[in-house]
């Protein structure tokens, strides 16, 4: 008989969640039935759609989120034991699945031999955030070569792929993200042009004065006044790939906020949000592309790693609180 331990949502947080939120229990699990498989949970994602999510979910269900499993049990020929699966089974650290339950996460992955690369990366950059930034900025973007290319959140998993994936392209890049650390490591790592702290500098001046032609896509992962701060400087024509808007996830009240209208109208330009499992269909190629990529070092990683199952609501957090470089991980 195996034991799961996970996390159940005991309160609704208000603003910042707090540990007295969630509640660590025990629960025995039956014996497999057929087609289903047990899995160990061996790394698990901290991402920022948990807090947005959070008010939604009913009191005492596992709290959402993505794991990287091992099969140590299996009734079912598809998922053989040893293999190693992405699943949407929450923060628990056992779970019996047949197959059919990666609800709104995209589908549920085999992991492909990654050769040396961690199985981790199956999380962030070969997974759901490498795939929100192949495909939310290629195909919402659409960069061409000389172009002018913003992204906020730009330290962050999704961010800092969408700026590599930009260079790749022939563009010019420009992050904003909150300390002069990531900034250092996004224009002497990873190859951005230039950065902005949002936290200590004027976004708009600095702005300005590194993007005077003005910009031709922003990536958006942060929404709030930083975003009409850089719509404000669009190009003509310019596309805004809608990602995220962390700024206002841990806020009670939807945030006032300046109209983004006068850009959009003024520019004309072509705003659109995205939910990346719209290219469900398409998930291997982001994947494979990626992970060429990474072996070609042209898209390079990090991530920052909390040890300990106990430990994933500090991880998560931390993430929120901007601790990450890169993607946030727990690895049990
Ligand atoms: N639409 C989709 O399908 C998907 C959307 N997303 C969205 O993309 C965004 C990035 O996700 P992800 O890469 O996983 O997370 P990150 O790895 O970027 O982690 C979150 C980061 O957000 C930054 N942040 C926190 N609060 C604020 C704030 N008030 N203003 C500006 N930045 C802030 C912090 O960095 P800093 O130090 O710079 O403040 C923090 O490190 C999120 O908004 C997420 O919801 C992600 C995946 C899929
Ligand atoms: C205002 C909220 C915006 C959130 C944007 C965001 O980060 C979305 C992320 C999703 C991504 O498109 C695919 C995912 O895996 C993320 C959401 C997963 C939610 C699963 C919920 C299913 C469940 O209830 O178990």
């Amino acid at each position: 008989m195996v034991k799961a331990k996970k996390f159940v949502l005991r309160k609704h947080p208000e603003g910042l969640p707090k540990s007295t939120d969630f509640k660590l229990v025990e629960e025995e699990l039956p014996p497999l039935k057929e087609n289903e498989v047990l899995t160990e949970a061996v790394f698990l994602s901290v991402d920022p759609y948990m807090r947005a999510y959070m008010s939604t979910l009913s009191l005492d269900t596992t709290m959402i989120g993505s794991q990287v499993a091992k099969i140590i049990e299996s009734r079912n020929p598809k998922y053989p034991v040893g293999k190693y699966i992405v699943g949407q089974f929450g923060w628990r650290t056992h779970t019996i699945t047949d197959g059919a339950s990666a609800a709104g996460s995209g589908p549920l992955i085999v992991l492909p031999d990654l050769g040396d690369l961690p199985l981790s990366l199956g999380l962030g950059v070969l997974g759901m955030p490498g795939n929100t930034a192949y495909f939310g900025f290629l195909e919402i973007c659409l960069p061409k070569v000389g172009e002018t290319v913003v992204v906020s959140g730009a330290a962050g998993a999704v961010g800092s792929h969408v700026g590599q994936i930009a260079k790749i392209k022939g563009c010019k890049v420009i992050g904003i993200a909150g300390t002069d650390e990531k900034g250092k490591w996004l224009t002497k790592e990873l190859g951005f042009d230039h950065f902005i702290n949002y936290k200590t500098q004027n976004v708009g001046e600095e702005l300005k004065k590194v993007a005077p032609e003005g910009v031709h896509c922003y990536f958006d992962n942060v929404g709030g006044e930083i975003s009409i701060t850089v719509m404000n400087q669009m190009k003509m024509y310019g596309r805004v790939a809608v990602c995220g808007a962390i700024s206002s996830y841990n806020e009670k009240e939807t945030p006032k906020v300046t109209s983004p209208f006068r850009p959009i109208i003024f520019q004309q330009l072509k705003v659109e949000g995205l939910y990346v499992t719209r290219w469900n269909d398409r998930w291997m190629e982001g994947i494979n592309q990626n992970l060429q990529w990474i072996k070609q070092g042209k898209l390079k990683y990090h991530e920052t790693v909390t040890e300990g199952f106990q430990n994933i609501f500090n991880a998560f957090v931390d993430m929120m609180n901007g601790g990450n470089t890169g993607k946030a991980i727990v690895k049990v």
